[in-house]
């Protein structure tokens, strides 16, 4: 069973409004309150695909409730921790033209709920693969994601990562089975700026380098995507547009959709990376996760190539 662990879960605003003008207040077209998170995206999307995991993560106050419920309520499974606080509101504003976003800390993490959470890592009796997305609560322990880490391989679990921090690179050493960094990821924890197939070659080699098994890198707004497992390398590159509303939670659902195809049939890369960058495309074209509508249509349009 794949289990999300998403540590600093959030509700999303997201708003179309007109262009921002400093010092003075403007009325918005729409707004959206949306439970998310990076793992608790990835265990939606994967809902929507028919499968089931359980999202794990510290919840607090009135918006953790909301999370929680929601949550359920898309009929994912759910095993909370719940902390003092309250779960932040991220705010998301598009003018049409740019996408803004505000993230708020989170609330803070004390060492009896993280605890609490690895006392259900230990205690799990089916969790084959761990996927740790996103940013930590405040005052959140040094070692709290090296921990985690070992609580899952200690249970013999497989262990992906999508996160942000340089915290990625020293967990490299751990050997996870997929890191799901974005370009500016890449440049900012191995240090290259990828503009060409070369200089992935570069980053990929160095995560490997790091310990990484396996790396999908997106390329954001580019439409395309790297696969390496440390032998081959594969690129993905969809032959569409699409028209933005809010990539916000894109990415998330681009991992979730490989997961789908490839974590039990590692030969299935082409498959899996069509599907995801569909997905991630469709995503796009939405608030929030959206109804992958047009996901089976995008997948026939993304090519698939080894490097
Ligand atoms: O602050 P983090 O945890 O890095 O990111 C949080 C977040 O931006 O990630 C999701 C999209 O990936 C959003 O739903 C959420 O607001």
């Amino acid at each position: 069973m794949f289990y999300t662990l998403t540590a600093n879960p959030a509700v999303d605003m997201t708003v179309s409004c007109p262009s921002l003008i400093p010092n003075e207040n403007v009325r918005s077209m729409s707004a959206s309150y949306t439970a998310n998170g990076k793992g608790l995206d990835v265990s939606f999307a994967l809902k929507k695909f028919g499968v089931d995991s359980v999202a794990l993560g510290f919840f607090a106050g009135f918006t953790g409730k909301y999370v929680v419920d929601e949550t359920m309520n898309s009929g994912c499974l759910c095993r909370p921790v719940w902390i003092d606080g309250v779960t932040r509101i991220n705010s998301y504003f598009n003018d049409g033209e740019n996408e803004y976003g505000i993230l708020n800390p989170g609330p803070v993490l004390t060492p009896q709920g993280e605890q609490e959470l690895y006392k259900i890592l230990d205690t799990t009796g089916d969790l084959e693969c761990l996927i740790v997305s996103g940013s930590l609560p405040r005052k959140a322990s040094k070692d709290f994601l090296d921990q985690v880490v070992k609580h899952a391989q200690d249970r013999g679990a497989d262990v992906v990562l999508d996160l942000s921090s340089d915290k990625l690179k020293t967990l490299c050493a751990t050997h996870p089975l997929l890191i799901k960094p974005n370009h500016h990821e890449m440049r900012e924890i191995f240090g290259v700026q990828i503009d060409t197939d070369d200089d992935a070659r570069r980053a990929l080699a160095l995560a490997h380098e790091a310990g990484v098994q396996n790396v999908l890198l997106t390329m954001g707004s580019r439409g395309s995507a790297y696969f390496s497992n440390g032998e081959d390398i594969w690129y993905a590159k969809r032959d569409f547009n699409i028209k933005l509303v809010s990539s916000v939670c894109a990415g998330d659902c681009t991992l979730a959709a490989f997961l789908l195809k490839w974590y039990h049939d590692r030969d299935n890369v082409e498959e899996a990376m069509k599907l995801a960058m569909a997905t991630g495309a469709n995503v796009a074209e939405s608030v929030g996760l959206g109804d992958f509508a047009h996901v089976d249509e995008y997948s026939k349009r993304v090519t698939v190539r080894k490097l």
